[in-house]
């Protein structure tokens, strides 16, 4: 048994969450062993244009709407915590949760281009890392700046699982059946999704959980 509770972290512009996401959550969730997975809508990427983004309550809404019935709670921290580079959101969530343990989940896209993000090493030394096989992506992933450096904190599967405490940099590339869908391939089929997606503001399923269970360590 973990004494912390182990959760994934999968950021995302969920413009809009499609099954995709899903399908790859509950696959980590399994084959790592968590508890949960946390699906954190980014207010907006720092390396996406922000034409074409719908608002962020509705790709919430759709997050919310993938995520049903299934141990993945949506959230729209970053809005709250006013970040928007992911090393700062992990810092303050690491802070915010001490009773957590987090592994921050990526599909092999971002791997490929991980190297742009701010202080992608201080990401690698806060939590392990797991990447998630994708089509046409993985050799990119491979090749890339960032995994020159990730390669030597490599940790097979098993091992990665059977760990006690998580310590960090860790990297486990998971393969699995790989899954096809991408936002992208929605929008140029579906332009209007957002607009099955309006209403008023969704309720937040991590801060306002943890509020009620006053797991919360600061005021939110
Ligand atoms: N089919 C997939 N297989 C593996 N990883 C995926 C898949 N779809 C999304 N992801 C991963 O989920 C996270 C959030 O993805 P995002 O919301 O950008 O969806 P997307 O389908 O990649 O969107 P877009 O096509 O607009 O770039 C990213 O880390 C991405 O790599
Ligand atoms: O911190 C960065 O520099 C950074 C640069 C690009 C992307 N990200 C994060 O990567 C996650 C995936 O984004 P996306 O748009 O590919 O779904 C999301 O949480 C973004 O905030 C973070």
């Amino acid at each position: 048994m973990h004494v912390r509770r182990r959760i994934g972290l999968l950021g995302g512009s969920f413009n809009p969450a499609h099954g995709g996401h899903r399908r790859i959550s509950l696959f980590v969730l399994r084959a790592l062993a968590l508890d949960e997975i946390w699906w954190m809508v980014s207010p907006g990427n720092p390396l996406k244009p922000k034409a074409g983004m719908a608002p962020l309550d509705a790709r919430v809404r759709s997050a919310m709407d993938q995520a049903r019935r299934a141990p993945i709670r949506v959230t729209a921290i970053e809005r709250e915590l006013g970040t928007r580079y992911t090393v700062d959101t992990l810092g303050a969530m690491g802070r915010r949760y001490p009773r957590y343990e987090f592994v921050w989940l990526m599909g092999a896209d971002n791997l490929a281009q991980f190297h742009r993000w701010k202080d992608w090493r201080g990401i690698a030394r806060r939590m392990p890392i797991a990447v998630i096989a994708r089509p046409g992506y993985d050799a990119g992933a491979i090749a890339s700046p960032a995994m020159a450096w990730l390669r030597r904190f490599s940790v097979p599967l098993s091992s990665f699982v059977n760990r006690g405490e998580w310590s960090a940099p860790a990297l486990v590339i998971l393969r699995f059946d790989p899954d096809e869908r991408s936002a992208t391939a929605i929008r140029r089929a579906d332009p209007d999704w957002a607009a099955r997606y309006t209403g008023p503001p969704p309720r937040d399923q991590v801060t306002h959980r943890m509020i009620l269970s006053g797991e919360e360590t600061t005021a939110p």
